[in-house]
């Protein structure tokens, strides 16, 4: 009989997520993104992950000469140089085709992210936290996400926790 607790497919691609923002140096939000091919991707089979993305810094801009900083005088900030986990995540695909994909992220994206999610072709977004859904920059997403056509889903996750351990001796 097959193991039953086994993860889903949306576990499984919200925990890649997950598990890609851990690489971020960012001191106060980690944020990954993992895209996925859908049902409908020319040349992929589906649940195939195609990209994983963090936020950080573009290459050669080291996180030692730039500022992780949330305050201060805008180029003493991290604002004008991280590159978001969704954005990165696209970039990452190297030209592959991201035509009906799907993304799956923490943090719902912001509307920069947005645009380059709309533009290369990704039609639904999966999410966990809208935290910021107030500001003007998700409500700007979801005006171009709505007229776009893509795919808004809120993921209720069905184990609220996955553990990694190393120690594989245990297994
Ligand atoms: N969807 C997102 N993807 C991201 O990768 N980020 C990144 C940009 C910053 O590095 C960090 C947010 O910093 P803070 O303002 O919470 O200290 O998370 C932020 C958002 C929110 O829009
Ligand atoms: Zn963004």
């Amino acid at each position: 009989m097959k193991r039953p607790d086994y993860i889903s497919w949306d576990d499984y691609f919200m925990g890649m997520a997950l598990l890609a923002a851990k690489r971020s140096k960012d001191p106060s939000t980690q944020v990954g993104a993992c895209i996925v091919s859908g049902e409908e991707c020319v040349g992929q089979r589906p649940n195939t992950i195609l990209s994983l993305g963090y936020n950080g810094f573009p290459i050669g801009c080291k996180d030692d000469h730039f500022p992780w900083d949330r305050e201060g005088n805008f180029l003493d900030t991290k604002y004008p140089f991280v590159v978001h986990a969704e954005l990165n995540a696209i970039l990452n695909a190297q030209g592959k085709s991201l035509v009906g994909a799907k993304l799956y992220v923490a943090l719902f994206p912001c509307n920069e992210c947005c645009k380059a999610i709309i533009q290369s072709g990704i039609n639904e977004v999966i999410y966990l936290s809208d935290k910021y859904a107030q500001t003007d920059v998700v409500k700007a997403s979801k005006k171009m996400f709505e007229a776009a056509g893509v795919k808004l889903t809120r993921l209720e996750t069905q184990t609220s926790k996955i553990v990694l351990d190393f120690n594989v001796e245990m297994i």
